[in-house]
């Protein structure tokens, strides 16, 4: 996928994004750091389609995603991307297998989802987990069901925004091995904002981002 000259101004007129560009390759992982404020978390919300750019293209698989509709772009999210957050941000009256599956169930694809569901989440080691709600496990399990739920239906681009800020430093490496074996058995890009110099180190190319722009 890639980006050209995007800008973007949050409805008070504050300029998150100016003049960005930036290209994530099939199969690829890349870190997105720079400083707090600089346009990290704006410019993963204009790739993923969550945010339209006032200026600038951003193209998925040969088509314009930022010129598609509201519908479409939102059907791309679902059956093509995956995303994690800093706080894992599942459904709390759902169990961690519920969770997980929602991604296939969703797309109208339950047949497969029991299965699917538990596979990705015994290569994470919650498979014990999967009937507790997510008030009833641990912070860096919860995290450990939000991965699952990203890669759950296979998509083409992982989107994740300091998916290991809330974990200890161990947990938090051992989350990003994961997330990267897992997108790479399923052939997924995969795009990392972090803070974090190990977590960036891990990963096949950085970029550094300053003023809301992307400095290679
Ligand atoms: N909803 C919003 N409304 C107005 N301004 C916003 C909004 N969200 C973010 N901003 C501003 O846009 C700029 C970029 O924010 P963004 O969250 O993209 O930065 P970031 O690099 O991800 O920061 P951090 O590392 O602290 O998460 C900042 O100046 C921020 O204050």
């Amino acid at each position: 996928m890639s980006a050209r000259s995007l800008s973007y101004a949050f409805p008070d007129g504050t300029v998150a994004v100016s003049g960005a560009d930036l290209t994530l390759g099939l199969g690829e992982t890349l870190a997105l750091a720079g400083p707090s404020g600089s346009g990290k978390s704006t410019l993963l919300m204009l790739l993923a389609g969550i945010l339209v750019p006032a200026e600038g293209v951003v193209d998925f698989d040969g088509e314009s995603l930022s010129g598609a509709s509201q519908d479409e772009r939102a059907r791309v999210r679902l059956t093509r991307f995956g995303f994690v957050f800093q706080s894992s941000d599942l459904v709390p009256e759902l169990t961690l297998r519920e969770n997980i599956e929602l991604p296939l169930r969703l797309t109208g694809r339950s047949g497969a989802a029991g299965d699917e569901a538990r596979d990705v989440a015994s290569r994470l080691g919650i498979e014990e987990l999967l009937d507790r709600h997510p008030a009833q496990v641990s912070g860096g399990q919860r995290q450990r069901a939000a991965l699952a739920r990203a890669v759950v239906h296979r998509p083409e681009v992982v989107f994740a925004d300091e998916p290991t800020g809330a974990l200890d430093r161990e947990s938090g490496r051992r989350a990003m091995e994961l997330l990267l074996a897992l997108s790479a058995e399923r052939g997924a890009s995969l795009l990392v904002v972090t803070h974090d110099e190990k977590v960036a180190g891990m990963l096949s190319r950085r970029v550094v981002m300053s003023d809301g722009h992307v400095e290679e």
